[in-house]
């Protein structure tokens, strides 16, 4: 692997398998500094599995992984310190307090913290950006499944890391609060910098939260791309919907700007709409695909 000064995650070639089943088949991913990429997959894709090796939580088979500039398996506490971590949700520390547990969280980079860098984060300020304040003095036990979520983000960026990992960060939060994760998450990109790799299944989350996306499937990345790219990366049909004289028009088109041409020309067309094909759309595309080839190897992939 070329060396890297500057890339917050170099992976590539990554390969694990469990018990003689391969998950992971040649990964190579890279985020770069100020990005926000979120890593898609069908359920078993490996996204845990490759999120857990950058975070040296998991050793790998085989393949270069690069974190900060260091092996997650060689990674020292000085490097842990810059990286902050949600995993899926955890249900220890039952008896301790919110506030006090994460205090206790936060004192642990005390020593890391440098000139112009204040670690930890102040955790008045934090729980309050996360909606807990009102909860600050209950017992873990006692928060309910969206309230111990907004902890677990609440530890992640307790240290101020300049990475922040998260999987599956926003599953059980109600829309409100996935709407002040998502601005939590653009809030400390903007001010501190952080680099985040998030796992999600939420398409309109990846869309509204990541610079790029990343798609695992068949132990690869098989989409690389920003929202609008990776969506246009399968080329579907546009839908142009109109109507004439009250009633309702379809059509599905690989042309959509030729066909509505036409359709003007024709003349008397009201309320004109196209609609393209959405990440959504693109993704079952990508993953079926995929999914088609791993039982019928012969098949084309058309990306
Ligand atoms: N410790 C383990 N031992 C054996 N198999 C495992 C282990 N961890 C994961 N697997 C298997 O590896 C595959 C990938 O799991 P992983 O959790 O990485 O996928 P994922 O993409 O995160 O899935 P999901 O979207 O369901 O969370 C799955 O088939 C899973 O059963």
């Amino acid at each position: 692997m070329e060396p890297t000064r500057n890339a917050a995650v170099r992976v590539a070639g990554l390969r694990m398998a469990y018990g003689g089943r391969t998950v992971l088949d040649g990964v190579d991913l890279d985020v770069e500094p100020g990005e926000v990429v979120a890593l898609l997959g069908p359920n078993g894709a490996g996204k845990t599995t490759t999120v857990e090796i950058i975070e040296g939580f998991r050793r790998r088979d085989a393949g270069d992984v690069e974190v900060l500039g260091v092996d997650p398996e060689h990674g020292d506490d000085a490097w842990r310190a810059r990286i902050g971590v949600v995993l899926q949700s955890w249900r220890d520390h039952r008896r301790w307090r919110v506030r006090e547990l994460l205090a206790h969280l936060a004192d642990a980079y005390r020593p890391y913290a440098r000139a112009g860098l204040a670690r930890p984060r102040d955790v008045d300020d934090l729980l309050a950006r996360v909606g807990l304040t009102a909860a600050a003095h209950q017992r873990m036990a006692t928060l309910s499944g969206g309230q111990r979520r907004r902890f677990d983000v609440a530890v992640g960026l307790v240290g101020r890391p300049d990475l922040l990992i998260l999987d599956e960060p926003t599953a059980g939060l109600d829309p409100a609060a996935r709407r002040e994760f998502h601005e939590l998450i653009h809030e400390v990109v903007d001010l501190d910098g952080t680099v985040v790799l998030m796992t999600t299944h939420d398409l309109a989350e990846a869309e509204t939260v990541a610079d790029r996306i990343l798609l695992l499937a068949g132990g690869r990345i098989v989409a690389d791309g920003s929202p609008a790219a990776v969506a246009r990366q399968v080329a579907g049909p546009s839908e142009v919907r109109w109507s004439v004289g009250g009633a309702r028009q379809v059509h599905s088109t690989h042309d959509p700007v030729g066909f509505t041409r036409e359709l003007l020309a024709g003349g008397d067309v009201e309320d004109l709409e196209v609609v393209h094909a959405t990440l959504e759309d693109a993704y079952l595309e990508i993953v079926r695909h995929h999914e088609a080839r791993s039982t019928r190897p012969d098949l084309e992939v058309s990306r």
